[in-house]
Formats: structure tokens, C-alpha cells, sequence
């Protein structure tokens, strides 16, 4: 398999090379230059594999032939072993056609662990082949610097650099980016919001002398490999409630389009979803696009779903791609229209294929609490207020003619303060987390400045020339 990229200037790669170079030259996401193929009767015959067997089955085509298929196997084997649950990703009934995917499992008690786990042991499996080393650079609003941290801490051939918004996580969020004991982690609190952190990450990736220097490579949803990993759990769940002859909706908690991407990989693939729902909170931008065919950034809204708490949703760049026919000259328009002013229109065909697969919506934080409130009260379910969202904005779709499936991104218990407040209920953390918040903590407060930025981790990287 090839990997182009949404601005169709940077050169295709194979797997190995797309996951290790994170962003495209050209400032572009990397995407499949087909979407595999399989058939009823083939996803038929996934039901009842378990859910390491079917990762296997389903992300084997992206993977082709450059890790051996024994390599591969024994990779996502370790990957799904380290989740708490027997069933990685167990669906949970919670109304009569309505469903919670807890994605929340894995050690971190977030959702970006399911791809996590499994990128960095690809990563350090191709960095060992080719006798490299790399630093990582991620992104966070909260859930995926901890993801990270604990999927990469310790592991010889990578230096992970965490960029955080100041102030903006939740203190179990927080304390899992900043108690790590390993050498090669490094947490950095960034004075300004995520946007700031994202930003910052995507200049270091198009300072191309910078980039080349320390061997940057990124594991935020930028690296085709989050995506292809999400995709395995919207087949999973799709399963087990009779796929491919019944179809099924998501409803899905959104920030930056990895998660719902995956979604709409999952149904280009040959997965029957009917529809595909965009759950936001007041950082609504995705929502008001939706309606309006226009994407506008304005400031970012703190809220009690600070992992949402997002303006420039990065996937969506895959998403006008696909929805413009794989038109990289409109995507570079509209990427030019963002950078300038902050805003684009997406033109009326690519508009209208968007609308045919997608609904939005948005949560408001008293929507919020009030849903997680309310499902307790009628399932005796405790959702976190970022799966609480998206539990909102489910119940506001009019068709429940088909099972709606929401994703349940985040364990309660990282969220303590929102969840006690609505619910009354204060969520206890894993036994395995026991001390976390007593741990000492390690990180660095940088300006939102790119040469700082770049000088502090260009002196600590080993993989600087
Ligand atoms: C708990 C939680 N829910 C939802 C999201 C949104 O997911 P995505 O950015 O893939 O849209 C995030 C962060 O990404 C998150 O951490
Ligand atoms: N919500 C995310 C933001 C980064 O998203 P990513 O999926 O692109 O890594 C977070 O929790 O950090």
C-alpha cells in the first residue's frame, strides 16, 4: 500500500516511511491511496474473532508487505494485551436501540491507547530494522500526551516531547504526563491553548531544516497509523450487533476528526453505518460548518471536555480531500484560506458529499452535565462529560431505526470535578493508578515560541545530527 498526501506535493510513501514522517513535506495528512476492500461475506466471517484476530485481518492490507506478517501478529498481540478488559473494547447497552463503546480500557483510561499502544511498538519495530532513532513530538489537549508518554516511556530509540496547554487539563491528566520517571520523556506546559500546541508541532514539522535535524516524526492524529488502528473498534462493534446485515450509526465525541475519521475509513471499506454523528461542545466549529459550509475559527472555549477544547480540527483536511474527490489543489486553497484568514468556504459539491454521510451536533457544558446526570439516572451508567456529548447530541438525531453507537472516549475518573458536580458521584481511579496524584512532577513552562520551543528540544533530542 501507497500513502499520498492531501496536498499532492509531497512524495508517496510506503507504510514504514508514512508512519515515521508523521506530517507530509508539504504540510499535507497521509491517506491510503485506496481504501481496502471487503466484502459482506468477508466481514461476515470476522464475527467472533477476537479483537486482536481482527485487527490483524482488517489492518493487514495498510501494512502490506513491509513488516513481516509474524512481526505484525505479534505486535498487535502486545498491544491489545496491555487492556484491562478481555474484550479491549467491550459495547455496553445503555437504552433500548441505544450503545456506549468504552474505548477507556487501555492504561491510560482514554481512548487514544487503542492506537497508541499499537504505534509506538510499529515505530520502535521499524526504527530497530533500520538501526534509527527519532523524536517524537505530540500535541495534547489533555488525553493523548498521556497516551503517549506511557505507550513510548523507556523505549531506547525514541525522545517523546509532550506540548500541553498551560492550565487547560485536568489534574489526572496532568499528573499522567508529568510523573513519568523515564529518561526519554519530556513534558513541556505551553502558555497558551492547544491550538498553540498544535500549531507549534506543525511549524516544527514544516521547518524542514529543524525536522530533518532531530529525525522529527509525530504521533498526534497527523500519523496515518492512529487512524488505521480507530478503525478496528467501529468494525468490532458493528459485529457484535449483527454487521454486515444490520447496519448501525456512531455518534461520536469530536475534536480533532481522527476518531470519526476512522468511522468514515471503516464504512469506505465496505463497514454499512448509516450515518456518522458529530458530537461537539461549545467549541462547535465542526457543527457550525456543517450547517453553514463554511469553516471559522474563533477563540477557543474552555469547558468541562477539555480534550474538545479545539478550533483547528486537523482531519478534517482528510475528510475535504475525500469529499473533493482527492482534489489536492482545493485542499491547498482551502489550507491557504485558513492560514490567512482563519476561515474557508468548502465548495457545494464537496459540501453536499460531506452532508450525505455526516450529521453534527454540540453540547453545551449544561447539556453536558445534564446528560450525564439523566443517563444515570435511567441506565445507571456514568459517563464522562466528553461520551457525554455525544450521549446529547444521539438523542437529538430523529432516526433510532438503527442501533446508535456512541463512543465512549474517557473513563469518569479522569474527569472527577465535572463528573462529582453533575452527578454527584466522585469516580475512584483504577487500582493501578493508585498514588498517581501524589507523584512528583517533572515538566518544563515554555512560551507558545517556536524557536524556544525548537532549541529546547533540539538540546534534549538524541537524535539530533
Ligand atoms: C476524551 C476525548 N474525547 C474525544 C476526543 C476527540 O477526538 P478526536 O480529536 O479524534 O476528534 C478527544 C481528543 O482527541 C478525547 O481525548
Ligand atoms: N483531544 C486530543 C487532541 C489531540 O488529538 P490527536 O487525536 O490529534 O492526537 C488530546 O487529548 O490530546
Amino acid at each position: 500500500m501507497r500513502y499520498v498526501s492531501t496536498r499532492g506535493e509531497a512524495s508517496a510513501l510506503g507504510f514504514s516511511d508514512t508512519i515515521l514522517t508523521g506530517l507530509a513535506r508539504d504540510g499535507g495528512l497521509y491517506i491510503p491511496e485506496q481504501w481496502p476492500q471487503f466484502s459482506a461475506a468477508e466481514i461476515r466471517a470476522m464475527r467472533g474473532l477476537s479483537y486482536a484476530d481482527l485487527a490483524i485481518r482488517l489492518l493487514t492490507p495498510f501494512v502490506g508487505d513491509e513488516i513481516s506478517p509474524a512481526a505484525f501478529e505479534r505486535i498487535v498481540r502486545e498491544a491489545y494485551a496491555t487492556f484491562r478488559h478481555e474484550a479491549v473494547c467491550p459495547l455496553v447497552q445503555t437504552g433500548a436501540n441505544s450503545f456506549v463503546l468504552e474505548l477507556f480500557h487501555g492504561p491510560t483510561l482514554a481512548f487514544k491507547d487503542v492506537a497508541m499502544q499499537l504505534l509506538a511498538r510499529l515505530m520502535d519495530h521499524v526504527l530497530a530494522e533500520r538501526g534509527q532513532r527519532a523524536t517524537i513530538t505530540a500535541a495534547t489537549s489533555g488525553d493523548t500526551g498521556g497516551a503517549a508518554i506511557e505507550a513510548f516511556a523507556g523505549r531506547d530509540r525514541t525522545d517523546m516531547f509532550v506540548l500541553f496547554p498551560h492550565g487547560r487539563v485536568s489534574p489526572v491528566q496532568q499528573r499522567q504526563m508529568t510523573t513519568s520517571s523515564a529518561a526519554n520523556v519530556h513534558a513541556l506546559a505551553i502558555e497558551g491553548n492547544f491550538d498553540d500546541c498544535q500549531d507549534l508541532v506543525k511549524a516544527m514539522f514544516n521547518d524542514h531544516a529543524f525536522r530533518d535535524r532531530v529525525s522529527l516524526s509525530g504521533v498526534n492524529s497527523i500519523n496515518w497509523a492512529r487512524i488505521m488502528a480507530q478503525i478496528v473498534y467501529y468494525f468490532s462493534s458493528a459485529l457484535s450487533l449483527g454487521a454486515p446485515d444490520r447496519p448501525v450509526s456512531f455518534t461520536v465525541p469530536t475534536g480533532n476528526f481522527g476518531d470519526i475519521f476512522a468511522g468514515y475509513a471503516a464504512k469506505r471499506m465496505g463497514l454499512p453505518i448509516e450515518r456518522l454523528v458529530i458530537a461537539t461542545n461549545d467549541n462547535d466549529i465542526l457543527a457550525r460548518t456543517l450547517a453553514t459550509g463554511e469553516y471559522r475559527t474563533s477563540g477557543v472555549v474552555v469547558t468541562t471536555s477539555p480534550s474538545m477544547d479545539i478550533q483547528v480540527s486537523s482531519n478534517f483536511e482528510r475528510l475535504l480531500f475525500e469529499a473533493s474527490n482527492r482534489d489536492a489543489a482545493a485542499v491547498r486553497r482551502y489550507m491557504a484560506g485558513l492560514k490567512q484568514s482563519g476561515a474557508f468556504t468548502i465548495d457545494a459539491g464537496a459540501l453536499a458529499g460531506i452532508r450525505a454521510e455526516f450529521d453534527a451536533g454540540r453540547a453545551t457544558m449544561g447539556e453536558t452535565a445534564a446528560t450525564i446526570r439523566d443517563t444515570l439516572k435511567a441506565s445507571s451508567y456514568l459517563a464522562d462529560p466528553h461520551t457525554a456529548t455525544a450521549i446529547h447530541v444521539a438523542g437529538l438525531q430523529d432516526n433510532h431505526t438503527v442501533p446508535m453507537i456512541v463512543l465512549g472516549t474517557a473513563h469518569p475518573a479522569k474527569f472527577p470535578a465535572a463528573v462529582e458536580e453533575a452527578s454527584g458521584i466522585t469516580p475512584a481511579l483504577p487500582a493501578w493508578l493508585d498514588g498517581l496524584m501524589e507523584r512528583a512532577e517533572k515538566y518544563v513552562t515554555l512560551p507558545s515560541a517556536l524557536n524556544m520551543v525548537e532549541d529546547h528540544i533540539g538540546r534534549h533530542a538524541r537524535a539530533t545530527r
